[in-house]
């Protein structure tokens, strides 16, 4: 059985982000991405910083500790990282969790394709704007739009956060391209460095206005939702919450 790397195993919590916003939920994170967004929030998982923080974990020591952690008070756990997409052990994981009776979420940036994602019941795949710097290699996301619209078993969303304009006309491309995938934006957070929730919520209040006004005015973005990172209102910058 190949061991999974997971860098942090925290909650329960609200689901801060996207179309289960608000669920109460576990969260697993795995260590490692494909990517390095410049304005990545959890740039521990792949910048080297935590590398001895690591733990190489079986599928079933994972749900173990989600238990012990969650005692009793969680249905529902979601994997993020990094990017778990670069993992098909997690497989066996998301069965386990089922098997317990607990729904899985996945939040992936659609980079890489897995088999196991048809059986993720709440799905986010975030492709990255410009502002990050990554560029979509737009096969892949076709494939796994494509494979998920013919085999998904739960639900799924695309969400796409915004720093800038150049990012919005990123999100009306991937609206034109998917016209039938339910579309979430998401503002973006360029303040990472404050913790104290108090400081930083009247700056990503006003972020979220303006990123409410221009979605408002903009007539190819009629059928989307627009969100804030809501765990980032009540708790800042805060890990593992
Ligand atoms: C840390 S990523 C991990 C999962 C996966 N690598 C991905 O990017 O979808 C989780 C979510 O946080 C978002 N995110 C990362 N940094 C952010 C920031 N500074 N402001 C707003 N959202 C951010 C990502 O776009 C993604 O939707
Ligand atoms: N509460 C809470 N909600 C989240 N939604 C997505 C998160 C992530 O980092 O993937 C996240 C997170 O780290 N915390
Ligand atoms: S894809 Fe996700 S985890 Fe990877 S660098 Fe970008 S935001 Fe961070
Ligand atoms: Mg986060």
């Amino acid at each position: 059985m190949r061991k999974i790397p997971v860098l942090e195993i925290f909650g329960p919590t609200i689901q801060g982000e996207g179309m289960v916003i608000g669920q109460k939920t576990m969260f697993v994170r795995t260590a490692g991405c494909d990517y390095s967004c410049s304005w990545c929030d959890s740039k521990f998982t792949w910048d080297g910083s935590e590398k001895e923080s690591i733990q190489m974990m079986e599928p079933q020591k994972i749900v173990d500790a989600l238990f012990e952690k969650g005692d009793g008070r969680f249905q529902h756990v979601t994997i993020s990282g990094g990017n778990p997409g670069l993992l098909a052990q997690l497989n066996t994981l998301v069965d386990l969790l089922h098997e317990n009776k607990v729904k899985v979420a996945l939040e992936t940036q659609g980079s890489r394709w897995q088999k196991w994602f048809t059986k993720i019941d709440d799905l986010t795949i975030s492709p990255k704007p410009p502002s990050s710097g990554m560029t979509t290699n737009f096969e892949t996301l076709d494939f796994i739009i494509r494979s998920l619209e013919e085999k998904q078993q739960g639900n799924f969303s695309l969400k796409v956060v915004i720093f800038e304009k150049g990012d919005l006309q990123y999100a009306i491309n991937i609206h034109k391209r998917y016209p039938d995938v339910e579309l979430f934006l998401q503002v973006g957070n360029d303040d990472l460095e404050t913790v104290e929730q108090d400081k930083l919520l009247p700056y990503l209040l006003e972020k979220y206005e303006r990123l409410v006004d221009l979605v408002m005015n903009n007539s190819e973005l009629n059928d989307v939702r627009v969100l804030p990172q809501l765990h980032t209102y009540l708790w800042g910058n805060k890990r593992g919450v």
